[in-house]
């Protein structure tokens, strides 16, 4: 039986994440989504063929699942309004918004509710996310397969049983595609420095960067063992690779996920104690 998703906020996430479902088969008649922006909706609607509307009380009444995709500040409001709607329906609420804890989701929608946290990333868009999900204790095993086959239409999905583990996977993957974009405007400009036209060291460097990714992902060896293949002994991936490790890239990465994880906790601080 399909069941109907409704996800509140159609912003970066809630498109990353439905678009994916579309194009991996999902029916669209069993999606909807709920924003302020009319214009925002139009768009999906128009690249979708996704249900839209205004109304989020609307929106919840006939879902299965409630996906939650606003920003952290605006989920007591959300949550607050949805109350009295998802006491009555009783759907899974599935949330995809950084710091915010469970038990505040499951408090401010009245109580005792099955309620899936999840951090996922915009590469979702492109079916090739990762996600890192944590269930309370009132999620059944059907619901932990319906979460499961709804983010796993989009990409890798890794449950968690400590929901402190989310920190962690927000630092490394829900973040993470922003460092490759960093590392990847680097090369660009690296390249253009070193006489390449701006397109084409885009094209190598992404084209690298993909390759690279593939292969650690096929090949039976570590990601250590593959970059020393490229470093011949007197070579020039050694001489690179070595500026790299005396400009402490891996401190850099190591401060870097301890900061985000951090400011995932400061975001629970903040956002979730009300
Ligand atoms: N971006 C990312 O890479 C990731 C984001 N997240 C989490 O996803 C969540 C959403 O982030 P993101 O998609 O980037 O943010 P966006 O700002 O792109 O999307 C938020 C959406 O919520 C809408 N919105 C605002 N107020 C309401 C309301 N009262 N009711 C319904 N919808 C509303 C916004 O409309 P309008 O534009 O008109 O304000 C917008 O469509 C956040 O909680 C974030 O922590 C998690 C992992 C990765
Ligand atoms: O930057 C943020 O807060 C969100 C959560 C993870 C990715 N984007």
């Amino acid at each position: 039986m399909t069941r109907h998703i409704t996800f509140i906020g159609a912003g970066n996430m809630a498109s990353a994440i439905l678009g994916g479902m579309v194009d991996s088969g999902y029916s669209r008649e069993a999606i909807t989504a709920s924003s302020p922006d009319e214009s925002q909706l139009a768009a999906l609607h128009e690249r979708f063929g996704i249900q839209t509307t205004t109304s989020n009380v609307d929106a919840v009444k006939q879902a299965d699942v409630v996906v939650l995709a606003v920003k952290p500040q605006l989920m007591k409001d959300v949550c607050t309004e949805l109350h009295g709607t998802v006491q009555d329906t009783r759907p899974l609420i599935v949330s995809v918004a950084a710091g915010i804890p469970a038990d505040a989701l499951e408090r401010w929608l009245g109580g005792d509710l099955p309620v899936v946290r999840c951090m996922p990333n915009t590469p979702s868009l492109v079916g090739s996310g990762a996600c890192g999900l944590f269930a309370n204790p009132r999620v059944d095993a059907d619901q932990r397969d319906l979460a499961t086959t709804l983010l796993g239409a989009v990409g890798l999905v890794e449950w968690v049983d400590e929901e402190s583990l989310l920190e962690a996977i927000t630092a490394i993957s829900g973040s993470g595609p922003a460092y490759f974009f960093l590392v990847f405007e680097a090369l660009e400009a690296a390249g253009v420095k070193l006489g390449l036209p701006a397109d084409s060291a885009r094209r190598l460097a992404l084209q690298t960067a993909a390759g690279a990714a593939r292969m650690a992902q096929q090949s039976d060896q570590s990601p250590e063992r593959l970059k020393r293949n490229v470093m011949s002994p007197g070579g020039t991936t050694e001489r690179a690779v070595h500026c790299l490790e005396d400009a402490h890239l891996r401190q850099a990465f190591l401060e870097a996920t301890d900061a985000c994880a951090q400011r995932a906790r400061e975001m629970a601080e903040e956002f979730g104690n009300r």
